[in-house]
C-alpha cells in the first residue's frame, strides 16, 4: 500500500459514510421495523457509496480499498446482530443512521485498528533482502495445490482411503452403542452387531494406515518431481545468474525448501480434509441445539483465523529472512574454506571469525524474534479461548434461568463445544502450517519463474564439420557492467587446418570470445558463424561436442584417471585413448603413479597438479577429436609444437589458442591481436613481428599492451600456468 493513498483512505470513508448516512435519513421509518434485515439492508445500501469512494483514489487506490469498504458496511450489522441474540432479551437491532455520531467514529476507529493488524508486516529489519531482480513469484499456495494436482491419482487414492478410515471411526462408537442397547435391551450379543464393531474397527486401523503410507508416497513423488523441474530449470539459466546467486542459497532450496514444500500439500490435506469435516458436522449440531450459543461459541473462529493470520504473516517474514541468513551464512563458510589458503596467507582468520560470528548473531536475533512471537500468539490465542468459554458459560447459565435450554442441553453442547474446538484447533494450526510451508517455496516459484536464458540452440547436425570459425561484427558487453562494452565489432576468422592464436594484455577480451565461441554467452550484435551457419542453429549437444575447450585450470569430475578421459564414451577403443593420453603429454605421468589410469582423481581432481589435470583435460579433448579446440592458457612452453602436431594427425581440425607465451603465440599459423576489446593486428606472428605494432609491443611488455591501466599480471599468469 503507497503511504499517501492509504493514508487518507480512513477519512475518506469516514466522509464518504457520514454522507451515505445523511442520504438514508429518509428511509428509517422503512428500515427500523424491519429489525436484523433492517439492518443488512442499511449495511447494502452504504456499501455502494463507500466503494465508489475508494475508487477516488485513482490511480494510487490501495488494493484492500474494497476489503476496507467491505468491513466498514458490515461491522455496524454484524454487532447489532450479536446484540440481537446475545445482549439481555429485548435487545434490539440500532440503525447507524439513527445511532449518535459517535458510534460512527467508533466503527471507523475499530475497522481502521483491524485492517491495520490485518495488513501483512514488513520482513523484519536487520537482514537486508537478496537483489530485486527475480520476478515475484504470484499465489504460492495455489502453485503448491497444482503441483500436487500433478500427482491427483496418489492424492485421491490417500482421500479415499482418509474417507473410509473417517467412517470406520465414526462407526465404531456407533456400533459399540448399538451392542450396549443389544445386551441392555436382553437380545444378548448377536454375531451381526459384533460383526459391525470388528469391521469398523478394522476399517478404520486399515484405511488410516493406507492414507499414511499413500500420503508419505505423494511427499516423495512430489519431492522427485519439484526438485527435478527446478533443477532443470536452474541448469538453463544464464552464467550471470549462477555469478550473482550464493551456491549455499541455491543447495538450501533443494536441502531444506523443497521438502518443505512437498510436506506442505500432504499433511495439510490429511489434517484439514479430516478436522474440517468433524467441525462442519458437529457444528451443525450446535446450531440445531442452540442457535445462540453456537454463534457465541463460533465467534472463536474468526477471531482466532484472524490471529493465525496475523501470526502465519509474521512467521512467513520471518522465515523468509531467516534463510536469507542461514543461505548467508552457509555462503560464507564455503566462501572461507574455498579462500583457506588466501585467509592464512593475508592472516585474515579473525576477520573471518568476526563475519562469521556477526552471521551467527543475525539468524540468533531472528530465532529469539520467532520464538517470542511464537510465545505471544499462543498466549493470545489461550486467552480468547477462554474469554469465549466464560462467555458461553455466561450466557448458557441466563439461558438456563430463563428456561430457553434444559440441562441435558447444555451438557450435549458443552460436549460439543470441546469436539468442535479441538477440531478448530487442529484445523488452524494445520492450515497455519500448510500456509508456512507452501510459502516457504517462494524462492523456489521466483526460480522457476525466470526465463531460461541459457538457450540449448537450434537443430543443425550437419555430419561433417571443416572448423572455419568467423567472428563477425561482434560486441559483447556483460550485464553486470552494461556501460563498459568488452568486444566492440570484433571480427577474424580462425581458419580450418590452422593453429590461430588470440593474443592481447589482461582483460582485453580473449576470454569472453571463447566464451561466446563454446555459446557460454551470445554476443549482442554480430555473429559467431562455424562454418559459415551461426552458432545458435546448431543442436546444443553436437556442438559442444564439435568446439571444444581446455582451460588452464579445468575441473576435473570425482572418479579415476580414465574415467575422466572416457566421460561418456565408454565404448572407445583402448588404443584411441592411449593415443590421445599420448598427444596430450600424459601418458608418462599416468604411468608413473601407482595405480596408473585407475588413479582416483578426488573431488574435482585435487589430488593431481595443475599441469597433470590440464594434460588429463587435454586428452579428454583430444579423444573427441574436435572440429574446434579451445586451448585457453592450456599450454606451457615447450607445448609449442603440440597444437600443429594435433592438426596433422587428425586429432583435431582447427585450433584456437590464447596464451601470454610468447613461444606458444610464435607458434601459431595465424595471430589475432585484441587490445580493450577491439582487434588491432592479424597476421602471422612473423609478420607481426616485422610490423612492429601491438604484438611487438605486447612481447616486449610481457602482456602489458593495454595501456597505462593494464594490469601487468600477464605474463605473470603465464608463468602460473607452468607453476607444477
Ligand atoms: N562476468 C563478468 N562481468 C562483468 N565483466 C566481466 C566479466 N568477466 C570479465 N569481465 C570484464 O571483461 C573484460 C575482458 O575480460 P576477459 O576475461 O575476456 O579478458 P582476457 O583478455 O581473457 O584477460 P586475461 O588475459 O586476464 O584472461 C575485463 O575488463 C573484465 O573485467
Amino acid at each position: 500500500m503507497a503511504l499517501p493513498s492509504a493514508a487518507l483512505l480512513p477519512g475518506l470513508l469516514l466522509v464518504a459514510d457520514a454522507l451515505a448516512l445523511v442520504l438514508l435519513v429518509p428511509l428509517v421509518p422503512v428500515l427500523v421495523p424491519l429489525g436484523v434485515v433492517g439492518l443488512w439492508l442499511e449495511a447494502a445500501l452504504r456499501l455502494p457509496v463507500l466503494a465508489v469512494a475508494t475508487w477516488l483514489l485513482l490511480p494510487r487506490r490501495p488494493s484492500g480499498a474494497t476489503a476496507a469498504a467491505v468491513t466498514v458496511a458490515a461491522t455496524p450489522a454484524a454487532f447489532g446482530t450479536f446484540r440481537h441474540l446475545l445482549g439481555p432479551p429485548g435487545a434490539g437491532p440500532g440503525l447507524l443512521v439513527t445511532a449518535s455520531p459517535t458510534w460512527l467514529g467508533v466503527t471507523h476507529a475499530a475497522v481502521a485498528l483491524a485492517l491495520l493488524a490485518w495488513a501483512a508486516p514488513p520482513a523484519p529489519g536487520g537482514v537486508p533482502k537478496t537483489s530485486g531482480d527475480v520476478p515475484k513469484a504470484p499465489g504460492t499456495i495455489l502453485r503448491v495445490l497444482a503441483l500436487t494436482w500433478e500427482e491427483r491419482n496418489v492424492l485421491g487414492g490417500a482421500f479415499v482411503c482418509l474417507v473410509l478410515a473417517a467412517i470406520g471411526e465414526t462407526l465404531g462408537p456407533y456400533a459399540t452403542g448399538k451392542v450396549l442397547d443389544a445386551i441392555r435391551n436382553g437380545d444378548g450379543l448377536t454375531a451381526g452387531a459384533v460383526g459391525m464393531v470388528a469391521a469398523a474397527g478394522a476399517a478404520s486401523v486399515l484405511f488410516s494406515g493406507c492414507r499414511g503410507g499413500l500420503f508419505i508416497l505423494l511427499k516423495a513423488r512430489l519431492h522427485q518431481r519439484l526438485s527435478l523441474r527446478l533443477f532443470s530449470h536452474l541448469v538453463r539459466q544464464d552464467l550471470d545468474f549462477f555469478q550473482r546467486t550464493p551456491a549455499a542459497e541455491l543447495s538450501a532450496q533443494f536441502s531444506m525448501e523443497v521438502p518443505r514444500v512437498c510436506m506442505a500439500a500432504p499433511s495439510g490435506a490429511n489434517l484439514l480434509f479430516r478436522s474440517l469435516g468433524m467441525a462442519l458436522v458437529v457444528g451443525a449440531f450446535m446450531f440445531v441445539l442452540a442457535p445462540g450459543l453456537a454463534l457465541l461459541a463460533l465467534l472463536e473462529l474468526p477471531l482466532g483465523i484472524a490471529i493465525h493470520r496475523i501470526e502465519s504473516a509474521r512467521k512467513q517474514a520471518l522465515q523468509r529472512s531467516m534463510l536469507e541468513a542461514s543461505a548467508r551464512t552457509a555462503s560464507g563458510v564455503q566462501e572461507s574454506v574455498a579462500a583457506i589458503e588466501t585467509i592464512r596467507i593475508f592472516s585474515a582468520e579473525e576477520e573471518e571469525e568476526k563475519q562469521h560470528s556477526c552471521n551467527l548473531a543475525k539468524e540468533l536475533r531472528l530465532k529469539e524474534q520467532m520464538n517470542l512471537e511464537l510465545a505471544f500468539f499462543t498466549l493470545v490465542q489461550r486467552v480468547l479461548q477462554l474469554t469465549i468459554r466464560v462467555l458461553v458459560l455466561f450466557r448458557s447459565h441466563q439461558q438456563l434461568r430463563d428456561g430457553y435450554i434444559t440441562p441435558g442441553v447444555l451438557v450435549s453442547f458443552l460436549l460439543y463445544q470441546d469436539t468442535v474446538g479441538s477440531h478448530v484447533q487442529v484445523l488452524l494450526y494445520g492450515f497455519n502450517e500448510f500456509l508456512t510451508k507452501a510459502a516457504a517455496g517462494w524462492k523456489i516459484w521466483e526460480y522457476l519463474d525466470r526465463e531460461a536464458t541459457g538457450d540449448v540452440g537450434g537443430v543443425q547436425k550437419p555430419p561433417e564439420l571443416q572448423g572455419h570459425v568467423t567472428f563477425q561484427e561482434v560486441t559483447f558487453t556483460y550485464p553486470g557492467n552494461p556501460e563498459q562494452p568488452v568486444l566492440k565489432d570484433v571480427t577474424f576468422e580462425v581458419r580450418s587446418g590452422e593453429v590461430t592464436a588470440l593474443a592481447g594484455s589482461n582483460g582485453s577480451g580473449k576470454s569472453t570470445a571463447v566464451a561466446l565461441l563454446e555459446r557460454l554467452r551470445d554476443p549482442g550484435s554480430g555473429k559467431v558463424l562455424l562454418d559459415g551457419i551461426p552458432l545458435p542453429e546448431y543442436e546444443h549437444q553436437y556442438l559442444h561436442r564439435k568446439v571444444v575447450l581446455v582451460e588452464q585450470d579445468p575441473i576435473l569430475f570425482s572418479g579415476t584417471i580414465r574415467e575422466n578421459i572416457l566421460l561418456g564414451l565408454e565404448h572407445c577403443k583402448e588404443s584411441e585413448l592411449q593415443e590421445a593420453a599420448t598427444a596430450a603429454g600424459a601418458m608418462e605421468f599416468i604411468q608413473g603413479l601407482e595405480r596408473g589410469w585407475d588413479t582416483e582423481v578426488g573431488e574435482h581432481g585435487e589430488h593431481l597438479a595443475a599441469g597433470e589435470r590440464r594434460r588429463v583435460a587435454l586428452a579428454r579433448a583430444l579423444l573427441r577429436r574436435p572440429a574446434v579446440l579451445i586451448l585457453d592458457e592450456a599450454l606451457d612452453d615447450g607445448d609449442e609444437g603440440a597444437a600443429q602436431c594435433w592438426l596433422r594427425t587428425g586429432l583435431a581440425q582447427t585450433v584456437l589458442v590464447v596464451s601470454h607465451r610468447p613461444r606458444v603465440l610464435d607458434a601459431a599459423d595465424h595471430l589475432v591481436v585484441l587490445e580493450r576489446g577491439a582487434v588491432v593486428e592479424t597476421g602471422t606472428p612473423a609478420k607481426l613481428r616485422e610490423h612492429c605494432g601491438a604484438y611487438s609491443r605486447l612481447l616486449l611488455g610481457g602482456g602489458r599492451t593495454g595501456g597505462p591501466e593494464a594490469s601487468s599480471m600477464g605474463s605473470e599468469k603465464g608463468a602460473a600456468s607452468g607453476r607444477e
